[in-house]
Parts: C-alpha cells; structure tokens; sequence
C-alpha cells in the first residue's frame, strides 16, 4: 500500500450536509451542522463523548430523519432510507462492530454486494445463466475486497472466530463491497492495539486513494491527525471548529473542550449556566427553608404545643 500518495482533492463536494439539526425530545444532540467532504479527501470528526458524533452520521445514512437540514451526495439531495443511501454511494461501518458472526468473512462481504446485484428473485430461485454470471463476479469482487484487506486467507473463517482488528477490517471490506464514493468510519481504531491501529491507518489511505473519500469518527488524536486532510470537532452538538490538523490541534477551545474546561462562548454554555443559575436558586430557597425549621425547632416548646393545638380541627 502507498501511504506517499499526495491527496488529489479538488473542491467537487462528494457530501454536503447543511443545518443538519437532530432533537430528541428536548435535547438537541446536533445543532445546525454544516459540513462537506471534497473527493479525494479524509476528512476527521471528532469530539467528546456525547458530542453527537454518531448522531450526525446516523443522520447522514438515513438511520435519522434529521429535524431539519439536508444531506446531499454528489449533488442530489438524500432521502433518509439507509438503502438508499447505500445504493446512492455511501458505505458505513458501526462503532459497535455489526457483522453476521455466524457466516463466513466471505459470505459476509457478499452480504455488503447486494445493493450491486441486479438478480432479482426469480432469476436467484432458478440459478439461470444470468443469476451464476452476477453470482461469480459478485465472489470475483469479495475476493479482491479480502485481499485488499488482508483477509482472503480467512475468507472460509467464520467471522466470530476472527480476531478483534480482524473483525474491524472486515467490517471496511463489507462497506466496500457496496462500490461507494464516500465511506463513514465511526471508531474504526476502537479496541485495536498499536500495531493493528497502523495497519488501519494504511488502510484508510489506500481507500482514498482508491478514489473514495473518507469521513472518520475517532478518539484516538494521533491516528486522527495523522489521516486526515480536514478536521472537524462537535462540542454538545454544535461544530466547534473545522480546519486542517495543525489548526484543530492548536485550539485551545478543542482541548478545552476535551478536559472539559469552561470556555467563553463554549457551545451549551449558556444553558449551562441558566441551569446552574436555576440549582443555586433552589439551593438557596432549601437553605432558607432549612433555616426557617430550624428557627421552628428552636421555639420555646409551650408555644409550638400551642399553636399545635390550635391548628388541629
Ligand atoms: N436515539 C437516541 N435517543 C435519545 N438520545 C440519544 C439518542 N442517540 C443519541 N442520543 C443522545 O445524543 C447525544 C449525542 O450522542 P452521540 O452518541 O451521537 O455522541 P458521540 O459524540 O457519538 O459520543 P461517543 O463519542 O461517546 O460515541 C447524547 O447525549 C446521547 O445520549
């Protein structure tokens, strides 16, 4: 694999996604979020936890409906049906690894072909010539996916059986059975060790050069430096700052962010500190309730009886 290709980004947006707005209830989980992926580029979302990472990706598969914004591919505007998306040409993989841990790595990257196959039932009920012509560059095509991830020697395992980076890899290589333009990583290096983290940092690189871009979630800082031609960091939902990795990693909002550090302007900050405003309130209404009781208590006992008295019909 070559890591050494300089990126060939020009300024066709493959993704725009504009106000992208996602509320559940009363809480806003992402807030009017623009964003765009260039072809040939790698772009890198990050953000604390709970910053609405997932979230923004869940709306730019169709998992969500978005409460407001648009999300287009190559210039079409998406529906929000993750098939349609996927038949658009945007793959994913999960945070949580989501394979069929009871079929093999092969068969598992099939599963990912069929948004490509035109067979349609009956042709796949009667295996015509045309069903076994689909079928066999449909396996010529997984294999190659296998060898391009390191896997074709594991094609008959059992995905269960493969290791835990191994599963991750698999996971890319079903994504990119689908043939897609775009494909979203959401913590493709969670759970591997050093080694396994480099080895999907080529990986990543060679599916951009392969002419796919790349929008990333990720924790690990290196690996997403390291990667990434943009980056773009959500706080509490909202997009805090976007530019190349030297630029993020220089904003002392972004490591604010990260320590959790209050900031001017900070987003939610503002909620933040009407809540706080409304618990010292109630705060101190307790302590002059308290007070007042204790006052109570602290009456001379013949009154207290009296009033008792007095007050019992
Ligand atoms: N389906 C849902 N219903 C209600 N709240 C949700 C739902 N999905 C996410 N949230 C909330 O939205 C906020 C953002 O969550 P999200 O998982 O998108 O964050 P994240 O940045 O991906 O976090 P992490 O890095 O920990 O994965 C959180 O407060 C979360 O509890």
């Amino acid at each position: 694999m070559n890591t050494m290709t300089t990126t060939t980004a020009t300024t066709t947006a493959v993704l725009d996604a504009s106000g992208v707005t996602m509320r559940f209830g009363g809480l806003t989980a992402v807030r009017n979020v623009d964003l765009t992926v260039n072809a040939g580029e790698i772009v890198g979302l990050i953000g604390p936890n709970g910053a609405g990472k997932t979230t923004f990706f869940n709306c730019l598969t169709g998992l969500y409906i978005p409460t407001e914004g648009k999300v287009s591919y190559k210039g079409t505007v998406l529906p929000p049906k993750p098939h349609l998306v996927t038949q658009a040409g945007i793959a994913r993989t999960f945070q949580n690894i989501r394979l069929f841990s009871n079929m093999t790595v092969l068969e598992n990257v099939l599963v990912g072909r069929h948004t490509r196959t035109k067979e349609g039932l009956f042709s796949a009920l009667l295996r015509g010539p045309g069903f076994k012509k689909a079928e066999q560059a449909s396996h010529a095509r997984a294999m190659e996916l296998l060898e391009f991830t390191g896997l074709a020697h594991k094609a008959k395992h059992l995905a269960r059986n493969l290791p835990y980076g191994e599963q991750r890899k698999l996971e890319i290589a079903r994504a990119l059975a689908s043939d897609p333009g775009l494909l979203l990583l959401d913590e493709p290096t969670a759970g591997m060790n050093p080694q396994e983290t480099r080895a999907a940092e080529e990986l990543v690189f060679a599916i951009r050069d392969m002419g796919i871009a790349v929008l990333v979630i990720e924790h690990d800082m290196r690996f997403i430096f390291n990667l990434s031609d943009r980056v773009a960091c959500l706080v509490q939902g909202e997009k805090l700052v976007e530019g190349t990795p030297q630029v993020v990693q220089a904003d002392e909002r972004v490591v604010a962010a990260y320590l959790g550090t209050p900031f001017e302007g900070a987003p939610g900050a503002e909620e933040a500190a009407e809540v706080q405003a409304a618990e010292d309130h109630a705060a101190e209404d307790h302590a002059a309730e308290d007070q007042t009781t204790e006052d109570d208590a602290d009456a001379p006992s013949t009154t207290r009886t009296n009033r008792t008295e007095g007050d019992t019909p």
